[in-house]
């Protein structure tokens, strides 16, 4: 096992910049999820960690190993490298039965027939395909499939482990499982990872660490909760969720704050980092951190809920249910916020409705 470091590798393609002077720095048995969209640069940047493609530029470290270096012209081919690799496709051998596929690493090798029996056989049971041995790929289902390439990859415990949008070809509730099984392999077996999908939702589930990309470049590293929570910019605000964007500035009176804004909106929030300058800022706001209110609640009668002079006024312009939770947009009269709620509260289309934020974090646009 390794860690990896990626230090300021570029690569580009005629006039394309795909990776765009990159460095990262993978733990050992850490699981970090590239993220962004099409075209960012992802396939490249584990291209250039797998040795398939050579960086123009750079470094890439698997622990004190040096498998590529620019300046000293070091490149080890990707088979000497120890890593494992999965692609979107499975590319599994269609004439090979399931151990033949699994047990193809270790027979290119020249490892004895026996041990790659019972080696194979190990492997099928921690992806739990144990006894699928004499199948062959077309008879198994896509994600019996995914497990039988990621047994193959895994075979040659590999130190490092790329995955180039393994699950993205399965449906919704068995790409929701492989995440888990994926989870779990990967702590059972301890490959440092690296995985790479446009789906944010998928890189918040399954990542110890999430590197999101754009245009070759990597704006955020940083856990799930840190990206979500604290997105460096606009674009890392949109992309890892649904986000409210509200631009003023913070005031504080004693222990309370207030965004206030253009046309002298003022709109209450539980939480805000209190604000490094008096300019203007544009926070984002995650659409279960407002709080809607039917009526107005007196402190009075309801300690610790919000009193009247902490709530802001909006109108129901749009509801609908997803199944586990209720997603309403209310009007403010400067912004259109979204909002959403676990439990049914009841309001309806043109409710006049009061509200809060409970959270708000300024971005670092650039
Ligand atoms: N072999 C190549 N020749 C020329 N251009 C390439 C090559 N490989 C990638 N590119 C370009 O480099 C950029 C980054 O491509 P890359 O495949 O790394 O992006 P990605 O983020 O993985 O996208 P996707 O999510 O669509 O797979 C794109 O503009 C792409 O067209």
């Amino acid at each position: 096992m390794a860690q990896l470091n990626v230090d300021r590798i570029t690569k580009r393609f005629g006039g394309i910049t795909a990776v765009d002077d990159v460095s990262l720095t993978v733990r050992d048995g850490e699981f970090i999820t590239v993220l962004g969209p099409s075209g960012s640069g992802k396939s490249t940047l584990l291209s250039c960690i797998a040795g398939i493609t050579n960086p123009d530029l750079g470094i890439v470290q698997f622990g004190d190993r040096v498998v590529f270096s620019h300046s000293t012209s070091i490149s080890v081919p990707p088979e000497y490298r120890n890593v494992g690799f999965v692609f979107q496709s499975y590319a599994l051998w269609p004439h090979m039965t399931v151990e033949q596929n699994v047990g193809y690493p270790l027979r290119s090798r020249r490892v004895s027939r026996p041990i790659v029996r019972e080696r194979v056989s190990k492997m099928l049971e921690i992806v739990r395909l144990g006894g699928f041995q004499k199948r062959r790929p077309h008879t198994l289902s896509g994600g019996e499939q995914q497990r039988v390439a990621l047994a193959r990859a895994l075979i040659m415990e590999p130190s490092v482990l790329l995955l180039d949008e393994p699950l993205s070809n399965l449906d919704r509730k068995l790409r929701e499982e492989m995440q888990v099984e994926l989870r779990r392999i990967q702590r059972t077996l301890g490959p440092t990872t690296i995985h790479v999908t446009h789906d944010q939702g998928e890189a918040m589930a399954i990542s110890d660490r999430i590197a999101v990309m754009k245009a070759g470049r990597i704006v955020q590293f940083g856990t799930p909760e840190e990206v979500y929570r604290t997105p460096k910019n606009e674009f890392v605000a949109g992309f890892v969720g649904t986000s409210n964007l509200i631009s003023g500035t913070v005031i504080n009176e004693g222990n309370r704050s207030w965004i206030t804004g253009h046309g002298g909106f003022r709109v209450p929030v539980v939480r805000v980092p209190p604000p490094s300058t008096e300019t203007i800022n544009t926070y984002i706001v995650r659409p279960e951190d407002i709080e809607i209110l039917h009526t107005p609640v007196s402190s009075k009668h309801n300690p610790g809920t919000a009193n009247d002079s902490e709530l802001a006024y909006a109108v129901v312009t749009r509801r609908s249910f997803n199944g586990s939770f209720m997603i309403y947009e209310i009007d403010t009269g400067w912004a259109v916020l979204r909002a959403v709620t676990h439990s049914d509260r009841g309001f309806r289309l043109g409710d006049r409705v009061r509200f809060r934020l409970l959270a708000a974090s300024p971005l670092q646009n650039e």
